[in-house]
């Protein structure tokens, strides 16, 4: 029977790893996304990546990586070993698969996006468009332009920004207050969302950092360190969390409340105060995705916290509104881009900042926080991540990577790296410290909380990333 792909892939970005595993980043969207189950729908996405590998390269890979959910987003997969023996052999893989892909491509954008990575950063990544979206015209692909050269648009509904999580989710929220009117992009993983600016399938990546309620999301301050993104942007977005069930769910009935561990962290004292609930938590990726998973395996056992929209996304009734311990409940998001912005000095800024020592005892942090404190510069955030031996991305060949260090120390202070104040505070802070390195310095967001969620769809504060 012939193999139909029920949508276009879009994508493949090919990213040659170490020694046998090789791994890519496949974009997606279909419009039948609710047509079948969502394990058939999982299973044709990965049927077609296979069967495509397989077509050009001419052996199968095994294919390793998260479930792809219905609708469209990126998703991360990789190859063990299957394909080739080594990095060169599979550089001339991707170096025929991209030449004949690239004869079938289509004058896309997608095209021009190839040309351009592959311009700028030595051809290591491909990105390889497979099909138009109706399935239909092949075109050779386009001469590439002066504008594929240039950073991304700004602004407008070109602008591509990688967010994790299912659409319903806050993180598509606080991008959409980042970048009004861009095209949001739905990413399975933290990492996944950060390649996905990297290898120039989206333009912007919006990622939580830190709640009110929960405190910061550690995953993203590692990533921060090992890629290479620079924050341009934070905003702050106002969490209203709603208990959400199939239509006719009663709170008896319920004896699992599944969502993503930090909305579940941020509602535990309400949901163990609530009464008739008696209910075992479960962590699950992100919010919407637990009311989405809710509704596609018709638990009827099962509540999600999630937001009240991606209760009218996916069906699903309210059967409490509200539940976060505190009505203040705040998440910040940064945003990241694969250029820093110029640093300003007419409006409130942050920096970002991380830095490690080689030195025992607590001097050196002592002498790194005076020397802001001396300046009159205020710290906002100070958070420590123990240090793992990983390889620094910007760090790879300058000579400055640490070797082993106990903790590496974020600190966000309110003051722009255009400041003469903060250039003679890094200055010195760079004496004492064995590795610094400046994550981002972006404009403050300055929203007032008290306006709440409704006030955030018109937000047009953030214009200068
Ligand atoms: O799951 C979501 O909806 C998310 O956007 C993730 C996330 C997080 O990582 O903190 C974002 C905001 C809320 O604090 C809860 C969850």
């Amino acid at each position: 029977m012939p193999f139909h792909i029920p949508f276009p892939s879009q994508l493949l970005a090919f990213e040659a790893a170490p020694a046998t595993s090789f791994s890519f980043l496949v974009s997606y969207s279909s419009s039948n996304s609710n047509r079948g189950s969502r394990a058939d729908w999982c299973g044709r996405l990965a049927m077609a990546v296979v069967n495509f590998v397989k077509a050009h390269i001419g052996q199968s890979p095994k294919l390793q990586g998260r479930t792809p959910r219905r609708g469209s987003g990126v998703v991360r997969s990789s190859l063990q070993g299957a394909v080739v023996g080594n990095r060169a052999e599979w550089l001339t893989s991707c170096a025929v698969l991209s030449s004949k892909v690239a004869a079938l491509a289509p004058h896309s954008t997608n095209s021009h996006l190839a040309l351009a990575v592959a311009a700028s950063n030595g051809a290591v990544l491909d990105l390889i468009p497979l099909e138009t979206v109706d399935g239909s015209a092949r075109h050779l692909p386009a001469p590439l332009r002066i504008a594929d050269l240039s950073p991304a648009p700004m602004h407008g509904s070109e602008l591509r920004v990688a967010y994790q999580g299912v659409p319903g989710a806050y993180s598509e929220k606080a991008s959409g207050k980042a970048y009004p009117g861009s095209d949001a992009i739905p990413c399975d993983q933290f990492e996944v969302a950060f390649q996905a600016v990297e290898n120039w399938i989206a333009d912007r990546a919006v990622l939580p950092v830190e709640n009110s309620l929960g405190g910061s999301i550690h995953r993203n301050y590692d990533l921060l360190l090992r890629h290479r993104l620079h924050i341009v942007g934070e905003v702050q977005l106002p969490v209203h969390h709603c208990l959400l069930v199939l239509p006719g769910v009663r709170k008896e009935d319920i004896t699992r409340v599944i969502s993503h561990p930090q909305a579940l962290a941020q509602c535990e004292h309400t949901l163990t105060r609530m009464p008739g609930l008696n209910a075992a938590r479960e962590a699950f990726d992100d919010t919407a995705g637990a009311a989405e998973h809710v509704a596609a395996n018709s638990l009827r056992d099962t509540a999600a916290i999630a937001s009240s929209r991606a209760a009218e996304l996916y069906g699903m009734e309210v059967l409490a509104d509200g539940i976060q311990d505190d009505s203040g409940n705040v998440t910040r998001f940064v945003m990241l881009a694969r250029e820093p912005i110029v640093p300003r000095m007419d409006r409130p800024f942050k920096t970002s900042i991380v830095f490690a020592h080689d030195k025992e005892g607590t001097s050196v942090l002592f002498k790194v926080l005076s020397a802001f404190a001396f300046r009159d510069i205020s710290l906002t955030k100070i958070e420590s991540r123990p240090h793992r031996p990983i390889r620094l991305a910007d760090d790879a060949d300058s000579g400055t990577a640490p070797k082993q260090f106990e903790y590496m120390f974020y600190v966000d202070f309110q003051a722009s790296l255009a400041d003469p104040r903060v250039q003679n505070a890094l200055a010195e802070v760079q004496e004492f410290t064995s590795f610094l390195r400046v994550l981002g310095s972006y404009p403050m967001d300055m929203t007032p909380m008290a306006a709440g969620v409704a006030s955030l769809d018109s937000s047009s504060a953030y214009s200068s990333s």
